[in-house]
C-alpha cells in the first residue's frame, strides 16, 4: 500500500509551513524525509496520519483519502508521533493492550499481537514495568510497538530515534529495518547515516517546499559531478579572486579568508590554489579536498538562510 502526498499546504495562520509538496513513497520502500528545523516534516506527517488537517491538496493512504476516509486510513495506518507520548502511569503491556483495543482488537487476536509485539520490540523483560520506569530507548520501542499493534501497512515515524545512544541508535536502526521488510515506511530524521543505514530514497524538504526526491545512490552521484576544496589562507583574498581562476565554477565564502572552492570532475584544483598563494605571496594553511557525503548534499540543498514565508 503507498502513500501519496498531492499538492499538499498547510497554512498556520500567516505562515505557509507546507506549499504545495507531492510525493509518493510505493508499497514496500523505506523514505527518509530530512530537511532542517521547522521545515515542515512534523506538519506533513501529522496530516498523513489525520492528526490535522491539510489547508489545501491531498493525502492518500492505501488510496484513502486522509480527509474523506479517516477511518479506513488510520487502520492501516501505524504512527509515532516526534517526542513519543506515552501514557506514563500505564504499564507497558496494559498499554500496548490498550491501543490494540482502540484499534478494534479484542480476544485472542489482541493477546497474539500485545505478545509478538513485545517480543519483536525487544520488551520481553520490560513488559511489567511502568512505562515511567523505562529508559529513553526502552520507551522508543514501546512506541514502535504501539505504532505496530494492529498490523499497519503503512508507517509514519517522526524521529523514532531522536535522543537515543549511540547503542540504542544502533538496535532501534536494526528493529525499524525488521519490522519494514513488509511495509510501507516514511520516517524523519536529522541524522545523515540513518538515511543511508536504512532508505532507498529520500525526499528533502526545505521552508515547506520539496528540494530533492531521489535515490541515495543518485545524491550521492550528482554530487561527485563537482570536487569541492576547502581553503583557507592567512590573509588578503577574496572570493573574487578565487573565482577569476581557472577551471574553478563556484566559490562560496565561510570565514575571513576561508573558502568553499567548487570546480568541475577530474580536476584538481589544489595546485592551482597552491599556484595563487605562492604567485601572491600568501600563506596557505589549510587546503583540504571534501568527500562526496549526504552530509554535503543536505547542506547545498538546504543551506539559504531560513526566512519565514509570511501568506501577506
Ligand atoms: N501548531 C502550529 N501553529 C503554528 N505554527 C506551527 C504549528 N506547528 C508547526 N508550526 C510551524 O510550522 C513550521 C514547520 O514546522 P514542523 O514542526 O512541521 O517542522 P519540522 O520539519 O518537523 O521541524 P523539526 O525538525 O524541528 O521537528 C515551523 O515554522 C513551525 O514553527
Amino acid at each position: 500500500m503507498s502513500l501519496q502526498i498531492r499538492n499538499l499546504t498547510k497554512i498556520y495562520g500567516q505562515q505557509r509551513a507546507v506549499n504545495n509538496i507531492s510525493f509518493e513513497v510505493a508499497q514496500g520502500e523505506i523514505v527518509g524525509f530530512l530537511g532542517p528545523n521547522g521545515a515542515g516534516k512534523s506538519t506533513t506527517m501529522k496530516i498523513a496520519t489525520c492528526f490535522l488537517p491539510p489547508t489545501d491538496g491531498h493525502v492518500l493512504v492505501g488510496g484513502f483519502d486522509v480527509v474523506e476516509e479517516p477511518m479506513q486510513a488510520k487502520r492501516i495506518t501505524g504512527y509515532l508521533p516526534e517526542h513519543n507520548p506515552l501514557y506514563l502511569d500505564m504499564y507497558v503491556h496494559e498499554y500496548l493492550s490498550f491501543i490494540g483495543k482502540l484499534y478494534g482488537l479484542s480476544g485472542t487476536t489482541l493477546r497474539h499481537q500485545v505478545s509478538e509485539m513485545v517480543e519483536r520490540c525487544g520488551l520481553t523483560r520490560e513488559q511489567n514495568k511502568k512505562i515511567e520506569a523505562l529508559s529513553k530507548g526502552y520507551r522508543q520501542r514501546v512506541g514502535l510497538a504501539q505504532a505496530l499493534i494492529h498490523n499497519p501497512k503503512v508507517l509514519i515515524l517522526d524521529e523514532p530515534t531522536s535522543g537515543l545512544d549511540p547503542n540504542q541508535l544502533v538496535e532501534i536502526r536494526k528493529l525499524i529495518k525488521e519490522i519494514s521488510l513488509d511495509k510501507t515506511v516514511i520516517f524523519s530524521t536529522h541524522i545523515m547515516q540513518e538515511v543511508q543505514a536504512l532508505c532507498d530514497r529520500v525526499v528533502v524538504i526545505n521552508r515547506g517546499e520539496i528540494v530533492a526526491d531521489d535515490t541515495v545512490e543518485h545524491l550521492l552521484q550528482k554530487q561527485g559531478d563537482h570536487v569541492v576544496v576547502i581553503a583557507e589562507f592567512e590573509r588578503g583574498v577574496t572570493a573574487e579572486q578565487l573565482q577569476s581562476l581557472a577551471g574553478i565554477l563556484n566559490v562560496q565564502s565561510l570565514d575571513t579568508f576561508k573558502f568553499k572552492v567548487v570546480a568541475e570532475r577530474g580536476m584538481d584544483i589544489r595546485p592551482v590554489l597552491f599556484r595563487f598563494a605562492a604567485d601572491n605571496n600568501l600563506s596557505l594553511i589549510g587546503l583540504k579536498q571534501e568527500e562526496s557525503s549526504l552530509e554535503n548534499i543536505f547542506h547545498s540543498l538546504t543551506a539559504r538562510p531560513s526566512v519565514e514565508h509570511n501568506e501577506n
